[in-house]
């Protein structure tokens, strides 16, 4: 028989059972000695060569990160009213006592600080509130199903997309079938004696209401024919739903959670209906059917300064200099895959601020206090991955990273001081921003377009449609603005420019042509680098440093926090 395993070198067992291959000396030692052994013989000049701001490439903190999400949610249905009499010793027909059904859980959402990804709920997907439960003897009532609360980062934007309502798609039947009943009423008293016409059994079966009615089951199938139900109760929603389609910016914390889909009502028990007539009501009706939606989620993170750069500019190793990140640097384009946000400490905490600034907390809607004005204690910075020549087209990693800087109160535009013409660089990726920008702000004037629906009212349209007595919808104008003013609500933001590797060669003479650029510009004898009009041109600073060194480190925090508190 041939032997399972060929002689050959063994290639990986000196890495799995590393212990078989040490001197018998070394195996008495202690277990902490051999792992020292293993890495010092495995990596013997990555260890000696990086450093923080120069790590090797393995040397990085990744965490789980998604910025869009699709959302099915599913509030819950309202649980069935109880029929049910009393019986007691010396009563055995007493009066009814069934108890309602519960209402239906209700979803709600909620922007909190502590989140920072939407990966949990994209890979979660769907979102079931429990139904009420239903009604019991006794007038015991169901309990109500309870309620979910979808925690989203602050930054998250909601967008619905499509929701189904049966409720009120069975109301429109509803009031479709008392318009034909009441029709039908008309016609048989004009044709009394046509034999052709339908009896009132055979309407009754026609009636969309019936499905809203639960039966004593006790009852035979004949007198499930003849009974008689009342007309359905109109009854209040406990909560609201908010109209369609939903869209919310959360860029703020969210005091309270906000309703997407509002549970159903439970079904009424028995003793509802009872009247001198009907005493003791076989009838009861069923909770109401569930509403279910689809929602978008997109996040866009909240940092005060976004990095914006080619590939391999050093944005990455800037980050790992300005903050404690431990942002993932490489020689290679597109090391980093998924935005990095770090913290620049400017408080101590020692009671003694390292620079002094101070940020204003604009009033909102929902806040009802006064203009804060706090010390600024740390900034932030995005780091997102590099965008190249035709990003807008999804070239490369695409634009798809940019939305995390659209917010950012600062731009900062990174530039490899020793690859190629650094004006050219800038242009290049001011380019791709305006694009961007342009394309964020029609698909903003689309979905407000598709919202603003209007009804034709003018004289001899024709108004109905389907006979539901609707009109038909027109599709509003939306003022759009000036071609060359689009985009602005990127190219409005402050932004300056960071030349790294400025301890390379050509760095300087590089440099110098960069800044008597931005001096153009900032006397308007150049027009912005996007060539959109109206853009913010200030004061466009270029400041040199060496992110590997970590030096020039001071003056980009300084200039920053100058722009922020602006
Ligand atoms: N000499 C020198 N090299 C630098 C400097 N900053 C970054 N580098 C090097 O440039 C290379 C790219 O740096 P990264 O920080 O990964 O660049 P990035 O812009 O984040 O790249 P992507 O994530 O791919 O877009 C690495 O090899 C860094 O060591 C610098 O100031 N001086
Ligand atoms: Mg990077």
């Amino acid at each position: 028989m041939a032997p399972r395993c060929t002689g050959g070198p063994p290639a990986f067992l000196p890495f799995l059972y590393p212990s078989l291959f040490l001197s018998k000396a070394s195996r008495l030692g202690s277990s902490v000695t051999i792992r020292h052994h293993i890495t010092e013989t495995s990596t013997p000049d990555a260890t000696s060569s990086s450093s923080r701001l120069n790590p090797s490439p393995d040397d990085y903190h990744i965490t789980n990160f998604a910025d869009k999400a699709k959302l099915k949610l599913f509030a819950g249905s309202g649980g069935r009213g109880c029929i049910s009499f009393a019986r007691d010793a010396y009563l055995p027909d007493g009066p009814p006592n069934g108890g309602d059904g519960g209402h239906g859980g209700s979803i709600y959402i909620q922007a909190a600080y502590g989140e920072t990804s939407l990966h949990k709920l994209a890979r979660r997907q769907f979102f079931r509130a429990p139904r009420g439960a239903n009604g019991q003897g006794s007038s015991r009532s169901g309990r109500r199903g309870e309620d979910i609360i979808i925690t989203v980062p602050v930054g998250t934007v909601v967008r619905e997309i499509s929701r189904e309502d049966p409720e009120a798609e069975d109301e429109l039947r509803r009031r479709a079938a008392r318009t034909a009943r009441r029709i039908a009423a008309a016609q048989s008293e004009q044709s009394e004696n046509d034999p052709t016409a339908r009896s009132a059994e055979d309407t009754h079966y026609d009636n969309p209401e019936i499905e809203k009615w639960v039966l004593y089951p006790g009852i035979s199938s004949s007198q499930k024919r003849k009974i008689w139900v009342p007309d359905l109760p109109k009854r209040e929603k406990i909560l609201a739903q908010p109209p369609a389609p939903i869209q919310l910016d959360l860029s703020r914390p969210t005091r309270k959670p906000i309703l997407l889909a509002a549970g159903a009502l439970g079904g009424l028990g028995n003793p509802h209906f009872v009247s001198r007539e009907i005493p003791r009501p076989l009838y009861a009706t069923t909770g109401d059917k569930a509403l279910s939606m689809e929602i978008e989620l997109e996040l866009k993170l909240l940092a005060d300064v976004g990095l914006v750069g080619l590939p391999n500019a050093g944005k990455s190793t800037l980050t790992r200099a300005l903050t404690n990140s431990r942002a993932r640097v490489g020689a290679w384009a597109f090391t980093t895959l998924q935005p990095n946000i770090g913290t620049v400490v400017l408080d101590n905490h020692r009671g003694q601020p390292i620079v002094k600034s101070y940020h204003r907390q604009e009033p909102d809607e929902t806040w009802e206090g006064d203009v804060d004005v706090r010390q600024r204690t740390n900034f932030t910075v995005a780091d997102i991955p590099g965008l190249i020549e035709g990003a807008h087209l999804d070239r490369g990693l695409g634009i798809a990273f940019l939305r995390h800087v659209e917010r950012a109160g600062v731009l900062a535009f990174v530039i490899d001081l020793s690859a190629g013409n650094a004006v050219e660089a800038l242009k290049s990726l001011w380019n791709e921003v305006g694009l961007y920008a342009q394309m964020r702000e029609e698909e903003a004037m689309d979905r407000e377009r598709e919202a603003r629906i209007e009804y034709d009212l003018g004289v001899g349209a024709d108004r109905s449609v389907a006979g539901w007595g609707l009109e038909w919808p027109i599709h509003a104008e939306y003022p759009s603005a000036p071609e060359n003013q689009r985009g602005l609500h990127i190219a409005a933001k402050p932004w300056f420019v960071i030349g790294t590797k400025g301890d390379l060669p050509g760095a300087k003479e590089n440099f110098k042509e960069l800044r008597e650029y931005l001096t153009k510009v900032s006397n308007g004898d150049e027009p912005h680098p996007s060539g959109i009009e109206g853009a913010w041109i200030k004061n466009c600073a270029a400041i040199p440093v060496s992110a590997i060194k970590g030096q020039g480190m001071e003056r980009i925090v300084h200039w920053t926090v100058g722009l922020l508190d602006d």
